[in-house]
């Protein structure tokens, strides 16, 4: 061999020494009898062992005991007819901790085909393999409360129906909800709404046989199935028994407050023999229990399903109501009670339905409400009205002041402000020509929200009233924070004023309290000659009813604005209802 050829040899050979010493990788060296004979440094630092204290042994001594003999046997299956094998072991680092390890070994042959060294290279994957836990986990687990996702528990329900209906016996599907959790959550935070979930899964957990299934598929929703069931007897024994529990108080931190449960129950197989029918009709029975109050269970019957599809039915109508131009505005005067003449006039609305003919607000306000689709609707009613007022300014010398119902969703939305301003803008009207009107109810249920709304309203130059005043729990104080113009006396104060001394007195505290806080007042349904004189003489400003007119159509309206429009007198007595 030339000098020079050993020298390049030897440099090669310096450059796989660095190689092996230097890698990342574990790097193990056995002989034909698989023995020891040489590891590296990252040997060394990954399992604590160094080279001296293995020379010479079988690898077999890092064996951690959980790799089963089938993976050793198909590793030296693999070896002698690839020469390689790559697979998972557990081995024991000289500290005794047993950890997994990612292994790949290769078989080098000799000119005869006979085995001469195995090198095997090595990493640890404990920290990859908690990745896959924690990732497989979260795939079957709610993050929040450790209790089965959705995911889980249909995968789980399946197997139920399966053994129910091989055993003939029945399942029950507990849909549970909390009751007012959005509340909480928002007035106490999402620190304290968490909290609150978390604890009620553990008060849920303590419910439950081990055998029954409990999960969690939704905000404030979670499913408890419990099966083979034997004595239906037990369901709402346990139904009652979770409403108690989860109705406990709770302490979040320094705040101690109450939450209580609604409960839906279908059964299987009577309420459906799939996953999505019991649930579907357990939640269907959950709301049925949210409408008798809340704090109670509820069975699914058939009578449910009909009317949610009716409900569903109407919902869906409602949203192609507006495309297709179904509802109106009808007006109703407002009269002045000292000039006898019309001073303003509330727009109703109505739903022209193609085939139930007109439906009133009462149906399908608050069906509106609860589906977002007071939105759109309020915008449109805010629109419209100013159009009309915008037309009457012309039409008319004397227009009335034009007022809209708010609903107390429209009022907490961030978009009321742009579309009273823009319908004000597009339509020219004035200072004081627009009024909205709130509930008490309304106006009360975020105080802070609804006094910045309404300042920003009346800055628009809009007027405001307070409707159904009396049936609401308005504090005199907060009442003084609001920039509001009038208070609508409710109807159902003045309806009997004439035989009902406390109404009366009501009557009069209302009308006195409005005009020391500077507010003018306005009764609604006036219907007699009677009421209207009794509110005339105790100072009423304004009076509304059927004595002067009913909710007309916009044209029909109109005649009353004109100078023979025609409001009963005020001297006449007749007690007559109009
Ligand atoms: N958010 C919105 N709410 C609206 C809108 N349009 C109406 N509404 C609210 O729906 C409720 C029912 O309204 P309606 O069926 O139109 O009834 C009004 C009048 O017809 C009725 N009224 C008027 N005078 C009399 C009377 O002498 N006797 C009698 N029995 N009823 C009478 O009162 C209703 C008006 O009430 P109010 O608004 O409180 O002045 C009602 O709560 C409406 O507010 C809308 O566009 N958006």
């Amino acid at each position: 061999m030339s000098k020079r050829s050993a020298e390049s040899i030897a440099e090669a050979l310096q450059i796989y020494a660095n190689a092996f010493e230097n890698s990342g990788e574990a790097i193990l060296i056995t002989d034909k009898d698989n023995r020891i004979i040489n590891a590296n440094s990252a040997f060394t630092q990954q399992t604590g062992y160094e080279l001296s204290e293995v020379m010479g042994k079988n690898p077999k001594m890092l064996a951690g005991g959980r790799t089963s003999e089938e993976t050793y046997l198909e590793m030296w299956n693999a070896l002698q007819r690839d020469s390689f094998w790559q697979g998972e072991l557990w081995d024991r680092k000289k500290s005794g901790e047993i950890y997994p390890k990612w292994t790949a070994i290769s078989a080098i042959h000799n000119d005869d085909g006979e085995v001469i060294f195995h090198i095997a290279s090595f990493s640890d994957i404990t920290d990859r393999k908690a990745a896959e836990a924690r990732i497989e986990h979260l795939a079957h687990y709610d993050m929040l409360t450790g209790l089965l996702n959705r995911f889980s528990l249909e995968s789980r329900m399946e197997q139920a129906i399966l053994a129910a209906k091989r055993d003939e016996q029945q399942l029950a599907v507990l849909f549970i909800d909390l009751d007012r959790f959005k509340y909480i959550n928002d007035s106490l935070g999402h620190h304290v709404g968490d909290q609150l979930l978390i604890e009620v899964a553990d008060r849920l957990k303590g419910c439950i046989r081990e055998s029954d299934i409990v999960a969690r598929i939704g905000g404030d929703e979670f499913v408890i199935v419990l099966t083979g069931l034997k004595e239906m007897i037990y369901v709402p024994a346990l139904a009652r028994y979770i409403i108690e529990q989860l109705s406990e108080p709770y302490t979040v931190d320094d705040n101690t407050f109450n939450s209580s449960p609604s409960i839906g129950i279908s059964i299987y197989p009577d309420d459906g023999s799939t996953i999505q029918e019991l649930l579907k009709n357990s939640d269907i029975a959950m709301y049925h229990a949210k409408d008798q109050g809340r704090k109670n269970f509820q069975f699914f019957t058939k009578s449910l399903l009909i009317a949610s599809e009716e409900r569903l039915h109407f919902e869906n109508q409602l949203r192609t109501a507006l495309e297709q131009e179904q509802f109106e505005l009808y007006y109703q005067a407002q009269v002045d009670t000292e000039q006898n003449r019309i001073w303003g006039m509330e727009a109703l609305i109505r739903w022209n339905h193609p085939d139930r003919g007109f439906i009133g607000p009462d149906r399908f306000i608050p069906i509106a409400e609860e589906t977002d689709i007071i939105h759109p609707l309020g915008a449109w009613v805010i629109r419209k009205a100013c159009q009309q007022l915008a037309r009457w300014k012309q039409a008319t010398d004397t227009p009335p002041q034009v007022s809209v119902n708010l609903s107390a969703k429209q009022l907490h939305s961030a978009d009321l402000i742009d579309t009273v301003h823009e319908a004000m803008e597009t339509y020219q009207i004035m200072d004081g020509e627009l009024e909205l009107e709130i509930t008490e109810t309304a106006a009360m249920s975020d105080p802070e929200v609804a006094i910045n709304q309404l300042s920003r309203l009346s800055e628009l130059g809009v007027s405001l009233a307070i409707d159904d005043f009396g049936t609401g729990y308005s504090s005199l104080a907060y009442l003084k924070k609001l920039p509001i113009n009038t208070l609508k006396l409710d109807r159902t104060f003045v309806r009997d004023i004439e035989n009902d001394r406390n109404d009366a007195e009501i009557c009069m505290a209302t009308i006195a309290l409005a005009h020391n806080l500077g507010l003018k007042v306005i009764a609604e349904g006036v219907e007699t000659q009677l009421q209207r004189d009794f509110l005339a003489e105790h100072s009423c400003d304004y009076l509304q009813g059927y004595l002067f007119s009913r909710p007309l159509p916009p044209n029909e309206a109109e005649l009353l604005l004109s100078p023979d429009g025609v409001i009963p007198a005020r001297e006449s007595h007749a007690d007559t209802p109009a």
